[in-house]
């Protein structure tokens, strides 16, 4: 495992699921650092992770061999001229934000830089994220290496040649994670007002969605249509829950989510 220091700036939810990832990872707690301007995140990543924390972006920042800008993309610009003179020429940068282009940094830290764009997703705080990956032409072998290194330890990651696709993969993997977690609370509602306790009612959506993901990943050779076709009898009761949800354009809604999904990327790209 590498021994590069590692700074998050901003300890909001996604830092807070690579960290998680990271140190359960097996990454060394001591060579990792995050700042937030509040206390409370801070205090929680140092009892849970055993990291050190800051309110200081400059000096976690300087002290780093890798800074992972974390924070929302409308304050990405603010925060990064904070950091602007702090020569960055021998550290990597990794950027986890939706929307901004590799190519705006340079400006906002006003010098040239070494800097790999990211999309993860928050499953990546029990080792089954997914983490998109580009990197621009002047980044060499050993620093993508280091990224992989780093993102690697929350799951997956999958490498893009054209910077464009991390918009799809926000679609595919950053966002949609929110998709499945509303599919669960809406049965979980339906269950619940149907009277079951409560506790069961989670466990079976919770197994049922597990299964069935787990199930895609063991079954490769089998299509995501084939499995669910092997649920459903002719005339049962799955073919009646299906043909509602094609009825109701449900495919069609899933379409159009993602599509507005990537085009509020894209929208965000032009506005940074
Ligand atoms: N959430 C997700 O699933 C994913 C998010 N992303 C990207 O990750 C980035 C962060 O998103 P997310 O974690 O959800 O957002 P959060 O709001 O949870 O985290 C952002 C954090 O930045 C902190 N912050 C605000 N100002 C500063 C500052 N000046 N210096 C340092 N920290 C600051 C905030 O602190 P405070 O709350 O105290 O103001 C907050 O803790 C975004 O750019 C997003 O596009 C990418 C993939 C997935
Ligand atoms: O909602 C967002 O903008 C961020 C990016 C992907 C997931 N969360």
């Amino acid at each position: 495992m590498t021994s590069r220091k590692i700074c998050f700036i901003g300890s909001g939810n996604m830092a807070r699921s690579i960290i998680s990832g990271l140190v359960n990872g097996g990454y060394p707690a001591n060579l990792i650092e995050s700042t937030n301007p509040s206390a409370g995140k801070l205090t929680a990543l140092q009892s849970e992770f055993g990291i050190s924390v800051s309110h200081d972006n400059h000096q976690a920042a300087q002290n780093a061999d890798v800074i992972v800008l974390a924070v929302k993309p409308q304050l990405m610009q603010a925060v990064c001229e904070h950091l602007q003179n702090i020569d960055v020429s021998s550290k990597l940068i990794i950027t986890i934000a939706a929307g901004i282009p590799a190519k705006r940094y340079s400006d906002y830290l006003n010098q040239p830089i070494n800097l790999i764009r990211t999309m993860p997703n928050t499953p990546t705080q029990i080792g089954v994220g997914v983490t998109g990956v580009f990197a621009p032409a002047n980044i060499t072998e050993p620093q993508k290496q280091l990224c992989q290194t780093i993102m690697a330890t929350g799951g997956d990651v999958v490498w893009v040649e054209k910077e464009s696709d991390l918009n799809n993969v926000i679609a595919l993997a950053g966002s949609s994670p929110a998709y499945f977690f509303m599919f669960m609370e809406s049965m979980i509602q339906v269950g619940e007002e149907l009277g079951m306790p409560a506790e069961s009612v989670r466990l079976m959506v919770q197994q049922a969605a597990l299964g069935a993901a787990e199930m895609v990943k063991q079954n490769p050779q089998l299509s995501a249509a084939e499995l669910r076709q092997n649920v459903t009898s002719k005339g049962g009761t799955t073919a009646e829950a299906i043909a509602t949800f094609e009825k109701g354009g449900l495919r069609d809604l899933i379409e159009s989510s993602m599509k507005n999904c990537i085009k509020k990327a894209e929208d965000m790209e032009k506005l940074f």
